[in-house]
């Protein structure tokens, strides 16, 4: 069996990403490697449970350990407190110990709620990320960063919480709906257009092949983008500095998933590809980046077709979005942080950038 295995080095948090076809069917020997005890809680997106539920059931039996499982309905509104809430409840009537091992089975809301509900039940349990989307394989479950949205903002109530391991198959994004496949796309494109430009031209020319579901392709793909995250985590694991560069098109990103009330209208992956390209056209309009890589960036977005800008048949408003611009985690002193490009793959941090400019990108963006 192809496997890659990329290590997120965190000290005594380090831990390892396994990338391939049939990953699921090693999670039971390579959990009992784990040596955390004969039981685990799995915590599932109940479609996902519906759908691969079983084969990682008998793979966790095969290896001797005990399974309860608990789902949670499909999509971002389960990123909730109230859901928290009801979880924790859950997980707590099963009689748990610190010993308890979590295993978070599903894409990025189910890891992002299932890793929070592990920071904080007995103040700490041990956690495992099984992603099942393309976007929790690239993003999502590695890096530690968990929580749940709020009324005032996007992840706005979370902690950092590291998994103890990943395990990427990437057999099982053979059952994701195409729509959700490009969402997870555009979090790739991140990795191309904040800091790889050799990587960015390789998606123009293996990104459709992907999107129709090559398996060489998405492995290459899956183990790229968690190379990147996996050395800037490495370097700055709490967002001191660098590892804002993984924000790239969010703050645009999460004002518009926002507006949007965090539904099937914008998908999290969908945000990021307009934000994104706000984010250069911001650039390009303070005159750091050429606009011929701009437009590079909207014809492969284009190609593969995701959005570039904000659905026209809605009605926006400049200053909605910048009042939820101000929630972001990244703002300091008042200041908003962006992050910026000098070209694709050139992207850097700033807190200086003026008002005006970012209003006219947002004006311009929600132009009828
Ligand atoms: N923690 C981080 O670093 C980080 C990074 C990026 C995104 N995120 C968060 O991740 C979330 C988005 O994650 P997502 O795009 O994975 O969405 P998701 O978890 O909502 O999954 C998308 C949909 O696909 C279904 N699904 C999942 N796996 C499937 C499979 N193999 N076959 C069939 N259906 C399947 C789910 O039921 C759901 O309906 C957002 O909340 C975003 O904020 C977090
Ligand atoms: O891991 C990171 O760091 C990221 O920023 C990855 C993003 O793709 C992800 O959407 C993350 O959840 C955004 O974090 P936030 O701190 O802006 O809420
Ligand atoms: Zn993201």
């Amino acid at each position: 069996m192809t496997r890659e295995t990329i290590r997120v080095g965190l000290g005594p948090r380090s831990y390892d990403i396994v990338i391939g076809p049939g990953a699921l069917a090693e999670a039971g020997d390579r959990i009992a490697a784990l040596g955390r005890g004969k039981r685990v809680i799995v915590i599932a997106d109940a479609r996902v449970a519906a759908l691969h539920g079983t084969a990682l059931d008998a793979a966790l039996a095969k290896a001797g350990i005990a399974v309860e499982t608990l789902t949670v309905p499909p999509g971002e509104a389960t990123k909730s407190m109230t859901v928290l809430a009801g979880l924790l409840d859950r997980i707590l009537g099963l009689g748990i110990e610190r010993g308890t091992l979590l295993v978070a089975l599903g894409g990025g809301v189910v890891g992002d709620l299932a890793g929070f509900a592990a920071a904080v039940a007995l103040r700490g349990l041990d956690f495992v990320q099984i992603p099942t989307t393309l976007l929790a394989q690239v993003d999502s479950s590695v890096g530690g960063k968990t929580g749940v949205n709020s009324q005032h903002g996007k992840n706005l109530i979370g902690a950092f919480h590291q998994p103890l391991l990943v395990l990427a198959d990437t057999a099982l994004l053979a059952t994701l709906p195409a729509r959700e496949l490009r969402a997870g796309y555009a979090e790739v494109v991140k990795y191309g257009a904040l800091g790889d430009a050799g990587f960015f031209d390789w998606l123009q020319d293996n990104g459709p092949k992907l999107l129709a579901g090559d398996g060489a392709a998405t492995i290459q793909a899956v183990k790229r983008s968690c190379e990147m995250k996996a050395e800037i985590v490495g370097q700055d694991e709490r967002e001191a500095a660098q590892r804002a560069l993984l924000n790239l098109g969010h703050t645009f990103g999460h004002a518009l998933e926002a507006e949007t009330g965090y539904g099937d209208a914008l998908l999290h992956g969908e945000a990021v590809a307009i934000g994104m390209v706000m984010a250069f056209d911001l650039s390009v309009r303070l005159g750091l980046c050429p606009a011929a890589d701009r437009d590079r960036l909207v014809r492969h977005l284009d190609a593969v077709g995701l959005p570039t800008r904000p659905d026209r048949s809605r009605s926006w408003s400049v200053d909605a979005l910048l009042h939820h611009m101000t929630r972001d985690k990244k703002v300091r002193d008042g200041r908003l942080t962006f992050i910026l490009v000098r070209g694709i793959g050139q992207a850097f941090v700033t807190n200086e950038v003026p008002a005006e400019p970012v209003a006219a990108v947002l004006a311009d963006a929600i132009a009828a």
